[in-house]
């Protein structure tokens, strides 16, 4: 049984790289973002409008806890999951986490003009943008570097995502 989190900031490629890992492998793909939003008949900016972001914690860490996974899977997670409740030590117990680590101007680069269907970052522009991310990021860092892998954003392939969790784990 394989379940591989990928966990990371906004922007950091999760999805996009969690869909192409999980070809990659013939595993199943999932977006927890993706299944939020299905369960709730909303968007995720829609949801926090709505409800908030206290309410949106405690939905996220239920639909990580409740899903059903496939015995092989590769999860792609909401960017604030693995900073709540003991999310990130529930991740670890049961499937491998990769972190995928990005500078906050890469970051800023990658979310370029799409930022707008993520409600935290959708008023911040410029410098203000860029001294939230670089504050949220030293302070999820603190989760996020419990991950089994920390792979170097940047460069991270499919490919190289897959031969760093084989060195974990028997795939
Ligand atoms: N390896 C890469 N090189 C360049 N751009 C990338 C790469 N991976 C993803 N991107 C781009 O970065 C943006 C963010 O990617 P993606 O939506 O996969 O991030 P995410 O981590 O899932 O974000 P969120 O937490 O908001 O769901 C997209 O526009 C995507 O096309
Ligand atoms: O980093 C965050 O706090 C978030 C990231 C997104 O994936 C969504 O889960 C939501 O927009 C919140
Ligand atoms: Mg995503």
């Amino acid at each position: 049984m394989t379940r591989i989190f990928l966990i990371g900031y906004m922007g950091s490629g999760k999805t996009t790289l969690g869909r192409k890992l999980a070809a990659r492998l013939n595993y199943p793909f999932l977006d927890l973002d993706h299944l939020l939003e299905e369960q709730a008949g909303m968007t995720i900016a829609e949801y926090f409008a709505s409800f908030g972001e206290t309410a949106f914690r405690v939905a996220e860490s239920e639909i990580l806890k409740s899903t059903a996974y496939p015995e092989n899977a590769v999860i792609s997670t909401g960017g604030g999951l693995p900073c709540f409740f003991d999310n990130m030590e529930w991740m670890n117990a049961n499937g491998i986490t990769l972190y995928i680590n990005l500078s906050p101007k890469a970051l800023i680069s990658r979310l370029g003009n799409n930022k707008d269907d993520r409600p935290i970052l959708r008023d911040k522009h410029g410098d203000e943008l860029l001294g939230f991310i670089t504050e949220k990021l030293e302070e999820r860092n603190a989760y996020y570097q419990k991950a089994h892998i920390v792979a170097e954003g940047l460069s991270l392939t499919a490919e190289k995502a897959e031969a760093l969790i084989a060195g974990k784990t028997a795939l």
